[in-house]
């Protein structure tokens, strides 16, 4: 089928990839122009796992082309995925709007001088109602134009296998063509045996705000018992092994440590409580703030805990930071823990250089004032304290031995969690990680510090 995919970031560029890839013929389209040359030339803007090939293989196959043109689009198709970013208004916890408006307020007027039925597929995560009020909007400009919602839940890092095979499709629409059309685009993936989850729009819209907030809560339930355990002398590891091995509870996103960040979990969670408040509902999900707020302090934790571990202050001092992407997999950095206490280390006085495999451009660019390198022995040189803060697995194969070498004093707080204690221990380093005895006192920074 033809489809075009409008916004050609991280969800609307996998998306359309993996679509050529399954053999549709596939338009992306995008404002941004410099994007979309490199993208004709094979050139993905991020980091992703897979993608690259994909990208070079769909465009050299005719499967894949690109664009700026909305009208090229509309004339190009009659299915049409929007994929524009849903970011935090910056006046309030609110979903901003204004990319998928716009969308709409564009697409119709072109999508009006065609003849026959059209439909206009969102991806973006948005506030219950949004699909409705855009149907609307859509409507009254291209009266044979139709809304459907399809929410994506692919994470960073896994972005081409979630799209490829993913655990389950949900679609919100209002006619069964509607639903038959999609059915007929993601038929190989139905034929695999993936779950379709046709509803209302409403309900659609609701799923995937109900997932990130059930994700989130998970993670900030683990971390609030990381800070039990600190003051208990309990090990959060061995809990979240074994609470994770009740089915009913399961190990996934029991890893505790930072805490989340990313582009989705934080803002999709205050979008759902600032959009229930809307509705005179704010208390029947204002556990969720409790949530948000258990996690921001993970990160004061960590500040906390990397001052006491310097002797006090910071001033002076040299901090190595290992990882800058919000996620393992990722040269995502948009709301990244790691770089959010990096940041604040370097606002108190201290010397912070951060080593990332993958995300330095990207750090360096929101983050002028850090030093970054690509080398982890050049991140640790002379360093008061190593900050583990983003789980890259080759972290986990540093020799602690030859780093002891090279840092002022072999100190070490694993904020992730991923890291061997008993072979950084045996190594000389002073191992230190929330939630986990630590010999000679407990691990826990206090959390005081803004
Ligand atoms: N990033 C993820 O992992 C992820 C996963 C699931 C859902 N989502 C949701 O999907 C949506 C997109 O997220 P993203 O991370 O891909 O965003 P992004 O910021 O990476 O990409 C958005 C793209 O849309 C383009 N754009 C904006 N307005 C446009 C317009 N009028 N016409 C054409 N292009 C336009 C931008 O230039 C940009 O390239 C958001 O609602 C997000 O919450 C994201
Ligand atoms: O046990 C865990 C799992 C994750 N994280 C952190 O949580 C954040 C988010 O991780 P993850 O959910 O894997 O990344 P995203 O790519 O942001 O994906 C989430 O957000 C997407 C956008 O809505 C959804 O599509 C995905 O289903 C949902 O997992 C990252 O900072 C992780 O380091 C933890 O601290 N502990």
């Amino acid at each position: 089928m033809r489809l075009t995919v409008i916004g050609t970031g991280y969800v609307g560029l996998v998306h359309a990839t993996c679509m050529a890839d399954m053999g549709h013929t596939v338009l992306g389209i995008d404002l941004d122009a410099l994007r979309i040359e490199s993208l004709a030339r094979g050139r993905a803007p991020f980091y992703e796992p897979g993608l690259c090939e994909t990208l070079q293989r769909t465009l050299e196959s005719g499967h894949l082309r690109f664009t700026t043109s909305l009208a090229e689009a509309a004339r190009f198709a009659r299915i049409h995925f929007v994929c524009v970013g849903t970011p935090q208004r910056p006046d309030s916890n609110a979903a901003d709007l204004r990319f998928v408006d716009a969308v709409i307020d564009d697409l119709a007027p072109y999508l009006r001088e065609l003849r026959g039925w059209c439909l206009v597929v969102g991806k973006s995560t948005v506030p219950v109602g949004t699909a409705a009020r855009l149907g609307d909007r859509l409507g009254r400009i291209a009266p044979q134009a139709e809304i459907a919602w399809n929410p994506e839940f692919l994470r960073e890092g896994f972005a081409m296998q979630d799209t490829l095979r993913p655990e389950r499709l949900v679609v919100g629409v209002v006619s069964s063509r509607a639903d038959e059309t999609l059915r007929e685009i993601y038929a190989p993936m139905l034929r695999a045996g993936t779950p379709f989850i046709s509803t209302d729009l409403p309900t659609a819209e609701l799923v995937k705000l109900a997932a990130n907030s059930f994700l989130a809560t998970k993670i900030s339930f683990i971390n609030a018992m990381a800070e039990l355990c600190d003051a208990m002398g309990a090990d959060v590891m061995t809990l979240a092994e074994a609470i994770g091995r009740d089915p009913r509870i399961g190990r996934p996103f029991l890893q505790p440590g930072l805490g989340f960040g990313g582009s989705c979990l934080p803002k999709d969670i205050r979008a759902l409580v600032a959009r229930a408040e809307e509705v005179g509902l704010g208390e029947s999900v204002a556990f969720l703030r409790q949530i948000d707020e258990i996690n921001t302090r993970q990160r004061r934790r960590a500040i906390a805990l990397a001052r006491e571990l310097v002797g006090g202050s910071f001033s002076g001092r040299k901090v190595a930071v290992l990882g800058a992407a919000f996620k393992p997999g990722s040269d995502d950095v948009r709301d990244s823990p790691a770089l959010a206490v990096a940041a604040a280390i370097h606002g108190k006085g201290a010397w912070v250089r951060v080593h990332d495999p993958e995300a330095t451009d990207n750090a360096r660019a929101d983050f002028p004032g850090l030093q970054f390198t690509l080398d982890v022995p050049k991140a640790c040189e002379d360093a008061d304290v190593v900050l583990h803060l983003t789980a890259w697995p080759e972290y986990g194969e540093i020799d602690p031995t030859g780093l002891a070498a090279v840092v002022r004093r072999p100190v070490i707080l694993d904020a992730r969690h991923t890291l061997d204690a008993a072979r950084w221990r045996s190594s000389g380093w002073t191992f230190r990680a929330f939630g986990r005895p630590c010999p000679g006192g407990l691990a826990g920074g206090d959390s005081s510090e803004g």
